[in-house]
């Protein structure tokens, strides 16, 4: 059964779309930004705005977003030229890092910043994007089957890319899981950024997709901060850091081995540690704790988390398909800091006696609240005092 969404001629951009998925759902809607077929892990954001900087989430890449909230576009796309110390405000990374892009409705853009509107900004980028389908029909079935690998092509309206063509490319594309994304969104050199006034300290980042959100905080803090190829050694990520930071990124932490060794080296020389999202997941893993799949992960701005420690909850961001396994961490020297109020998971992990916190929500928002930037003031005190929370 096919479900179709549109008449022929509603489609403004001129572009159709075929959605297929791994369970034999198959969707057909109107295309929007580039022609082009991509196969992706399917998954769905329960934000209302920010889709700017969930599209340049590097925790994205190998995957196709789908947008719960119906409009999307009103604003159109900001121009990068609005900067904090040379880092984009609005944006998580320089480009768009998803497979592709589905929404419901996509109003013309109308904001006073906007310098693209989204088809045009997905067209430039080589980024498909599908528009007029139920994306609650889609997230529906995410619920029930859990996430799962799709395969969506757009393509012009006077022509057709035929269902047995996505099949074949479905059945022919390697499982979300088992691949390592990091080395795509990884910075190829070290990079420096320095604060608007003399640092207070330098924090040395294992980049494997941070999220400039991160980046910026960083800054506004006072730190000098130095990223790493994801694939740097202990030695030379330790070489000029006063604090590490283990940061976000896409795809299964088991798969990434030599990272967890690093992680592990790195930890038991006693420095400040900070680790956000995969970063709390490379911490856990590497001291003996387990990850595991979530049915259909956590994204979006409007998840609540509780401080287990002082029993205060928090509304977070979060992006995140695996999480951390609570039983595995016991006999690890890892305790639980947050907990998720809907599922029970965790969000967050300290160590009793090294200098070592963790959350798996995103404390810079980015898009989102800024609740929890509090996690930044702790971090800069354990750097400021030697390690002490
Ligand atoms: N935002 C992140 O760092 C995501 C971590 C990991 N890729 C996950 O999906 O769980």
């Amino acid at each position: 059964m096919i479900y179709r969404y549109i008449r022929e001629d509603s489609c403004r951009t001129g572009l159709r779309a075929r959605l297929l998925l791994q369970d034999g759902t198959a969707i057909e809607g109107c295309g929007f930004g580039a022609i082009g077929i991509r196969v992706g892990e399917v998954v769905f954001s329960t934000s209302m705005t920010g889709y700017v900087e969930a599209l340049t989430d590097p925790s994205y890449a190998g995957q196709i977003l789908v947008w719960t909230h119906p409009m999307v576009g009103c604003y159109g796309v900001p121009s990068k030229d609005h900067s904090f110390c040379g880092i984009p405000l609005n944006y998580e990374s320089d480009r768009i890092q998803v497979e592709g892009f589905i929404v419901t409705e996509l109003p013309p853009a109308n904001h006073y910043l906007a310098i693209y509107d989204l088809d045009e900004w997905l067209k430039n980028s080589n980024v498909p994007g599908m528009w007029r389908v139920d994306t609650r029909a889609i997230v529906k079935k995410i619920r029930e089957y859990g996430v799962m690998m799709g395969v969506l092509a757009v393509f012009p309206r006077n022509e057709e890319i035929g269902w047995d063509e996505l099949e074949r490319e479905l059945r022919g594309a390697e499982a979300y899981d088992v691949k390592d994304f990091t080395y795509r969104v990884s910075p190829k050199t070290r990079i420096v950024h320095e604060p608007e006034s003399k640092p207070i300290a330098t924090i040395a980042v294992l980049d494997c997709g941070l999220k400039y959100g991160i980046l910026r905080w960083l800054l506004r803090y006072g730190f000098r901060v130095i990223r790493y190829p994801c694939w740097t050694t202990p030695e030379k990520l330790l070489e000029e850091a006063d604090a590490v930071l283990f940061s976000n990124g896409p795809g299964n932490p088991k798969v990434l081995v030599n990272q967890i060794k690093t992680v592990r080296e790195v930890a038991y020389t006693g420095i400040p540690i900070l680790g956000i999202c995969l970063g709390m997941q490379l911490i856990s893993l590497a001291f003996g704790g387990e990850t595991y799949k979530l049915r259909y992960g956590h994204r979006g701005p409007n998840k609540g988390v509780i401080d287990v420690t002082t029993k205060r909850s928090y509304i977070t961001t979060q992006n995140h398909g695996y999480a951390v396994d609570e039983k595995s961490l016991d006999g690890t020297g890892l305790y639980i800091w947050f907990k998720n109020i809907d599922d029970n998971s965790i969000e967050g992990v300290m160590h009793e006696k090294l200098p070592i916190i963790a959350t798996q929500f995103h404390p810079e928002g980015g898009p989102g609240p800024h609740d929890t930037t509090w996690v930044f003031d702790l971090f800069r005190r354990m750097v400021l005092n030697g390690g002490k929370r």
